[in-house]
């Protein structure tokens, strides 16, 4: 089953400081996502692969084109649909992370990560032993789960960044770049979650440099050049092409 249809998606940007002209990040770009499903997104620098993520999760509103988000209750145009609708949708049933922590002064990083779980309606000590879980997982010294984000490492803030992205599993996760600032052994922990901690009901749609943690993660592989969609493969093909460069 399709979970979301990307049909002629472009985003332009004005640049007024530049005399008015146009930036293009997206170039009427089409890509259907199934249900349950792990889709990489790739390309070189500048390619669009933030611009296509802010366009599904509407932070940047789409200059033309659609994004069908068909959901359990009908299907929803996330590019043109209102904006309450965008932000319910955000409450209980898709999920993005960049690759930045939003801290919230002052919240220590286990109640940080149960935050999304408690919005929804669940207990806050299930929902702290679910975040202590993650944040194990990820390898967060057990000393930091009690203080604050803020003073954290770029690779620990990262970390705590994932897990309350995944904590909710929300039926579509967005990520963008969520494992740039970790080191080899803490990615590989992060590959291990991803396979493991998300069930077949989340589709998730990632942006990756790693080619090892598209390797690890990805069933299928879009690959942006120059803002356009140049092809969608299996991870394998994908695997092939990287190998005989
Ligand atoms: N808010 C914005 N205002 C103006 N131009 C933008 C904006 N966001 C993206 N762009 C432009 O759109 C193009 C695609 O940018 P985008 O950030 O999507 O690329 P990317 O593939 O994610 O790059 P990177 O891998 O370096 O993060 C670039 O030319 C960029 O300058």
């Amino acid at each position: 089953m399709t979970v979301l249809s990307v049909d002629g998606l472009s985003k332009t940007f004005d640049m007024h400081v530049l005399g008015d002209t146009q930036v293009v990040g997206l170039d009427d770009v089409s890509f259907d996502v199934r249900e349950g499903e792990f889709l990489a997104v790739v390309g070189e620098s500048g390619s669009g692969k933030s611009s296509l993520l802010k366009c599904l999760y509407r932070t940047y509103d789409p200059s033309s084109g659609e994004v069908v988000y068909h959901s359990p209750d009908g299907d929803i145009d996330l590019a043109s649909c209102p904006d309450r609708t965008v932000i319910d949708l955000r409450g209980d049933s898709i999920g993005y992370t960049s690759q930045f922590l939003d801290e919230i002064p002052r919240v220590p990083a286990v109640d940080v990560v149960a935050r999304p779980l408690i919005e929804q309606g669940v207990d806050r000590e299930d929902a702290r032993s679910v975040a202590r879980d993650l944040l194990s997982a990820l390898s967060v010294p057990e000393s930091l789960w009690q203080a604050y984000p803020a003073t954290f490492s770029g690779g620990e803030r990262q970390r705590v960044n994932l897990a309350q992205a995944l904590a909710p599993k929300p039926d579509l996760l967005l990520l963008d770049e969520p494992t740039s600032a970790l080191d080899p052994d803490t990615r590989r922990a992060a590959i291990d979650l991803l396979s493991t901690y998300l069930g077949s009901e989340t589709t998730v749609v990632g942006v990756f440099h790693n080619t090892d943690v598209v390797d690890a993660v990805a069933d299928r592989v879009v690959v942006l050049d120059d803002g356009r969609l140049q092809r969608v493969v299996p991870t394998e093909a994908y695997d092939e092409e990287v190998v005989l460069g």
